[in-house]
């Protein structure tokens, strides 16, 4: 996840329970480029107990892919080609999801051609399959279609991993069970909740505590910071202007200390929680259900965002892309929608 999904907060993933990671989407050409090691330097960094590390780049040359590949391999597990971002500086950088109107190009990014199978047939080891197509972003992200994503894992003989819809540990299990594939991935789910994979619903304060301590051990950038503790105290956060407006403000490790605190004093008196009996995970043993099927946790523990369920409009027949960057606040729904099923089912 582009600015989200670095070294520490992978770090902390892997705490509650993801068993594989990617790395923010890495633009090649940049990585590569001598003059700009800055940008090299902020997007990637790895360390002990860091794998297994899918590292993901975008492009559309495929010198450079391999270039970035061979710098990384040492690091990494697997690299991954980004064939599912749909926003404006995909478009503009010809990558992600608008090489899906590239074939030839990607055949020869991956030696192979003919979408899904394609890729297969080039020597991909793995498929992430995000089962929303481009123009599912922003206000109409709506729901992930996992019969389209059941239909790429029976085409390939590959493992396929899903991804779409999981706000909760019991979707992973019906996902799995609704697409046959070989695991489960989260973006979204995991910012708002990095115990999600745990079966854990903690306190927004000790999860952001926790994530906090770890930037100590390894530097993050604050903007990366400022992202997860919006994300993890979002609950929370309409309560307490002013710290909403601390957080947007602070430019150091402690300022983001502090206001974490203050929070966890403020809630904790208001509500008369005994923390103790908290810091460990508690699963709320019944917690309401609405007629969503979202689940009504208290506004201070740690639960997803579901604002693309609310605004759910159903998707057309047939759909299928590849992963999405929620990233941006890009609103551009002015593309026709381009329906490659027939192309996965064969
Ligand atoms: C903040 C954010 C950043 C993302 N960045 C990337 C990225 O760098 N590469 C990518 O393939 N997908 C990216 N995505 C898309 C996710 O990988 C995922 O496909 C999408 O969010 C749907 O999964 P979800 O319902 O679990 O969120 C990003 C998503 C979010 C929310």
């Amino acid at each position: 996840m582009v600015d989200q999904s670095e070294q520490a907060w992978r770090v902390l993933s892997r705490r509650y329970g993801a068993q594989l990671c990617f790395t923010p989407m890495i633009h090649a050409k940049m990585f590569c480029d001598e003059r700009n090691l800055r940008y090299r330097q902020e997007v990637w960094s790895t360390g002990e107990g860091d794998r297994p590390l899918i590292v993901q780049f975008c492009a559309n040359e495929p010198e450079a892919l391999l270039e970035a590949a061979k710098r990384v391999q040492d690091h990494c597990d697997a690299i991954d080609l980004n064939l599912g971002c749909p926003q404006h500086i995909a478009r503009r950088g010809r990558y992600g999801a608008f090489l899906q109107d590239e074939w030839e190009l990607i055949h020869k990014l991956n030696k192979t051609i003919e979408y899904a199978r394609m890729i297969e047939r080039a020597g991909a080891q793995m498929l992430t399959v995000h089962g929303r197509i481009r123009d599912q972003k922003g206000h109409n992200t709506g729901l992930a279609d996992w019969e389209q994503i059941r239909c790429v894992k029976e085409a390939v003989n590959i493992p396929v991993i899903a991804n779409g819809n999981i706000l909760y540990f019991e979707d992973i299990q019906r996902c799995l069970e609704a697409t046959g594939a070989d695991g489960v991935m989260s973006a979204e789910g995991n910012l708002y909740n990095p115990a999600l994979f745990a079966n854990h619903n903690l306190p927004i304060w000790t999860m952001a505590q926790e994530y906090l301590d770890i930037c100590q051990t390894i530097t993050t950038k604050n903007a990366y910071i400022r992202g997860h503790l919006f994300k993890i105290l979002r609950p929370a956060l309409p309560f307490h202007a002013d710290l909403r407006e601390r957080l947007a403000n602070a430019n150091y490790l402690q300022e983001f200390c502090g206001l974490v605190d203050e929070l966890k004093k403020r809630i904790v008196q208001i509500e008369q929680i005994d923390d103790s009996q908290l810091e460990h995970g508690t699963q709320l043993v019944s917690v309401p259900v609405d007629e969503n099927g979202i689940k009504q946790y208290p506004y201070w523990i740690c639960q997803p965002n579901v604002r693309s369920i609310v605004n759910f409009n159903p998707p057309v027949s047939n759909i299928l892309s590849t992963r999405e960057d929620t990233s941006n606040n890009d609103n551009d729904h002015s593309e026709d929608t381009i329906d490659f099923s027939n192309n996965f089912l064969g």
